[in-house]
């Protein structure tokens, strides 16, 4: 596997990739990889002939009291772990490369990233956005794949792919999970083990609203039940818990498909998000 920090001997990578007509698939991550982002990767070379795995993390989506310096940070491991899934290259630029000095230009998917943890991130998917259509553009896929834990990410990048004409398929991939029911996330490695106890209240009481709504049960009592037993499952706050639309992302005050449960949750210092389908 080639580890590659600069976007001429990237370009040239490709274009070698790609001789023959051979096709590529990109997994955008963060680094500090999981089983999850593994899934990625291995839907990655089922669709195509090669996978190229970009590990970033991107200061501009993170907010100025956001966790951007603490991000766990651990490539040699990670690229040890991608060697074994038979990845053809690891795009791994510093932040120089991906923004060097003047860049001041910015994607913004009004209608998507407003809500939720739009809301809760000012700015946030702003970053996503940009730096993915730069990764869109540095790689040029064939496919890329996104993780369906972040759900409403996924629109917007959707969204985007479409308004701007990028000329690559989009597929998301199912939430990969821990065997009590906790999505797996980079950011699981910030709890303490009683924290990461209590944690499994938050898929549990996600799931138990998730199939109410679908069987007909009142919105406002659902919802306010689900944050109460995430609260009293030892969580600190919920940010937001709300049933959308699963495409156009719109709140929805009365359930019908194709519905998505979005929530996100704080304890600790730490912000898990996740999400269920209704119906
Ligand atoms: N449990 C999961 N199942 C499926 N995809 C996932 C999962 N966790 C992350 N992904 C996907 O992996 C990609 C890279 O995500 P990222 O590197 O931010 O990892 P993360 O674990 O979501 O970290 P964070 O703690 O920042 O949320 C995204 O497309 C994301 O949706
Ligand atoms: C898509 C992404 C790699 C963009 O920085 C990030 O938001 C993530 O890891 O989900
Ligand atoms: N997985 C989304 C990246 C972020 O939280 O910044």
């Amino acid at each position: 596997m080639q580890i590659i920090r600069d976007i001429a001997t990237l370009h040239r990578a490709i274009a070698a990739l790609k001789q023959d007509g051979k096709s590529v698939a990109l997994v955008p991550t963060m680094g500090a990889l999981h089983d999850g982002h593994l899934s990625l990767v291995q839907m990655g070379r089922r669709v195509a002939d090669h996978v190229v795995v970009s590990i970033f993390v991107n200061p501009t989506q993170f907010g100025p009291n956001e966790d951007f310096a603490a991000y766990p940070r651990h490539e040699a491991r990670d690229a040890a772990l991608l060697v074994e899934e038979g990845v053809a290259l690891l795009w791994a630029p510093d932040v120089g490369v991906m923004y060097p000095g003047g860049h001041s230009t910015h994607i913004e998917v009004a209608e998507l990233g407003a809500d939720y943890c739009g809301a809760a991130r000012p700015g946030h998917f702003d970053g996503v956005a940009t730096v993915v259509a730069k990764l869109f553009n540095q790689v040029r896929p064939d496919v890329a794949i996104f993780g369906e834990k972040d759900w409403q990410q996924l629109a917007i990048i959707r969204r985007m792919a479409r308004d701007l004409d990028f000329a690559l398929d989009i597929l998301g991939a199912p939430i990969a999970r821990d065997p009590d029911g906790l999505a797996l996330s980079s950011r699981n490695a910030y709890l303490s083990p009683e924290q990461r106890s209590a944690a499994v209240a938050f898929p549990g009481a996600l799931r138990t609203a998730a199939a109410a709504l679908a069987n007909g049960s009142d919105m406002y009592e659902t919802l306010a039940k689900a944050e109460a037993a995430i609260v009293a499952g030892g969580f600190d706050s919920v940010d937001y818990i709300a049933l959308a639309d699963a495409d156009s992302l719109e709140r929805l005050d009365i359930f019908r498909a194709p519905a998505r449960l979005l929530a996100a949750a704080r304890i600790g210092k730490t912000r898990l998000i996740d999400n269920y389908p209704v119906g």
